[in-house]
Order: C-alpha cells, then sequence, then structure tokens
C-alpha cells in the first residue's frame, strides 16, 4: 500500500505568508498634537509576520517553536489553528486540532470553570455526552476545587490557564497546538502538564509548542522549528536548532558590546 504524503503529515505549511496592517494616527510631535488638537494624520503599518515559510510535520512528531520576541511564532500557530487566513500560500492540517493558544481564548470569564468547560468542549466540536463524560476528568485534572463553580474571573491566572490547559488537552486531539502553556502554572503544575504532554505525543499524538523556556522543548519534543523575524531560520533536533539559536544570541550580544566600545 502506498501512504499519500497528505496522509503521514499532520500539517503541511506551504509557502506561507501572513502580513498584517493596521491603520493608525500618526501625531508626529507633542506640539503638532497640540496645534492639531490631538488630530494626527492617518498612516498605515505593515507588519510581514511570517514571510515564506514552509514546512512538514509528520504525525507523532512534537515541535517546538523557538525565536525572539515578535520572530511570527504565535502568528504561525493562530493560522495551523486556522484562526488567522495566511495572506500568502497554504495550510494543510490533517486531523482534529485542539488549541491552547493565548490564555483562556474562548473562555467567557462571567460563566463558571464548568459552564466554560462545555462551552470549550462544544467549540471543539464534542457532543454534550462526550463532554458530560470527559467532565469529570477535566476538573480534577484542573484541580480547582469549589472554585470550579465560580465566575472564572474570580480566578487567579494560574487557575485560569489550568482549566484551559486541562480542557485542551482532554478534547482527544490528534494534534494540539500550545503557546506558552506552561508560563503561568506553578512548578507542580508544570510537571503534571509536562508527564501529560508526553502521554499524549506517546500515543502518537502531534504536537506544537511554542515556548521561550529552551529546556521545555529540549525535554518534550523530539522536532524542532527556529523563526526569526518571520522567516524560518533553522529546522532540525531539538540540540541542533537549540544550539545555533544560542549561538546566534551570543553573536548579537558580542555584537552589541563592539558597538558599545
Ligand atoms: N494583531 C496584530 N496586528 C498587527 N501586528 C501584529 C498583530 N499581532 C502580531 N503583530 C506583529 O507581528 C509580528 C509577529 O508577532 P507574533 O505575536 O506572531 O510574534 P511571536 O514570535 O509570537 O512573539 P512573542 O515571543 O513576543 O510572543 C510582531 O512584529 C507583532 O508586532
Amino acid at each position: 500500500m502506498t501512504t499519500t504524503p497528505a496522509a503521514t503529515n499532520a500539517v503541511v505549511v506551504e509557502n506561507v505568508s501572513l502580513t498584517y496592517r493596521t491603520t493608525f494616527e500618526r501625531v508626529p510631535t507633542f506640539k503638532t498634537a497640540l496645534v492639531r488638537f490631538g488630530r494626527g494624520e492617518r498612516a498605515v503599518k505593515e507588519v510581514q509576520a511570517v514571510q515564506d515559510v514552509s514546512f512538514e510535520v509528520p504525525h507523532g512528531n512534537a515541535i517546538g517553536i523557538i525565536g525572539a520576541n515578535g520572530a511570527g511564532k504565535s502568528t504561525l500557530m493562530r493560522m495551523i489553528a486556522g484562526i488567522l487566513p495566511p495572506t500568502k500560500g497554504r495550510i494543510q492540517v490533517n486531523g482534529r486540532v485542539s488549541t491552547l493558544l493565548a490564555l483562556g481564548v474562548g473562555f467567557n470569564a462571567a460563566l463558571s470553570g464548568r459552564e466554560n468547560v462545555v462551552l470549550g468542549g462544544l467549540a471543539a466540536g464534542l457532543s454534550r455526552k462526550e463532554i458530560q463524560a470527559r467532565y469529570e476528568e477535566i476538573a480534577d485534572f484542573a484541580e480547582l476545587g469549589e472554585f470550579i463553580d465560580m465566575p472564572m474571573r474570580t480566578y487567579s491566572s494560574g487557575m485560569f490557564q489550568r482549566l484551559a490547559f486541562s480542557v485542551a488537552v482532554h478534547m482527544d486531539p490528534d494534534i494540539l497546538l500550545i503557546d506558552e502553556a506552561l508560563s503561568a502554572g506553578d512548578a507542580k503544575f508544570k510537571q503534571k502538564a509536562a508527564a501529560k504532554m508526553k502521554d499524549l505525543v506517546t500515543n502518537a499524538r502531534t504536537m506544537f509548542l511554542v515556548s521561550h523556556a529552551l529546556s521545555s522543548v529540549r525535554d518534550l519534543c523530539n522536532d524542532a522549528l527556529w523563526l526569526h523575524k518571520g522567516k524560518l531560520m533553522m529546522r532540525g533536533t531539538p540540540n541542533e536548532v537549540i544550539e545555533a539559536y544560542n549561538t546566534f544570541l551570543k553573536v548579537g550580544e558580542d555584537a552589541f558590546s563592539l558597538e558599545d566600545l
């Protein structure tokens, strides 16, 4: 039997670019702003957040995405999640995606944790019955105690994140997208979350992990990709890519110190 590349790959990204266009009022100086009574001139800013990026991720891979602030990591994840359409190029996703992107996106803070679990489940395409069957497991994993019945606006950011993580990983995703999931959890939860992610990957699920914590990428991933100013700099094993990225950062530091002289 022959398998087509589409069936062996969870995600195929082909020559993908994304440009943000933002209109804003440019106020050149404080003095002009006073003369014009605060009205500036209308300007358009374009940011090429992702530029002609191509790669394929086979099913069962855990791929870490690293890079400096503003490199385009979250933008790429949002495109893979189907939240943002690429300006150019094509993204093919084979399987059911569950996302844990910006903290608690999709949650309604006025509703209780319990109600948000149902909302999150429905948004992920589960039936009410399926959500009910998983509810206890989701609530137990998040360890919120009585807070599960309180409005989510009363949650600390760590509690918010614990529930968001628990919902995302219990949706039985083929592809799990995680953007800085572990930044707000405490040490104990971080460990538990890492174990759960390892579990998913062992079960041949595909995972994308955006992280500034390079050690998490090293521990949890078998594949890595480095973005810089929207461009794909390198693809390889976590060790190779992290080493190249660290060298790049070091060279950058040296260049600064030379300039300072
Ligand atoms: N909604 C938006 N509108 C306009 N520009 C945006 C928007 N979101 C991101 N950008 C710009 O796109 C570029 C890439 O941003 P992105 O958030 O994808 O980077 P990132 O690698 O995830 O960064 P970080 O590590 O800081 O989270 C940045 O220059 C950012 O200013």
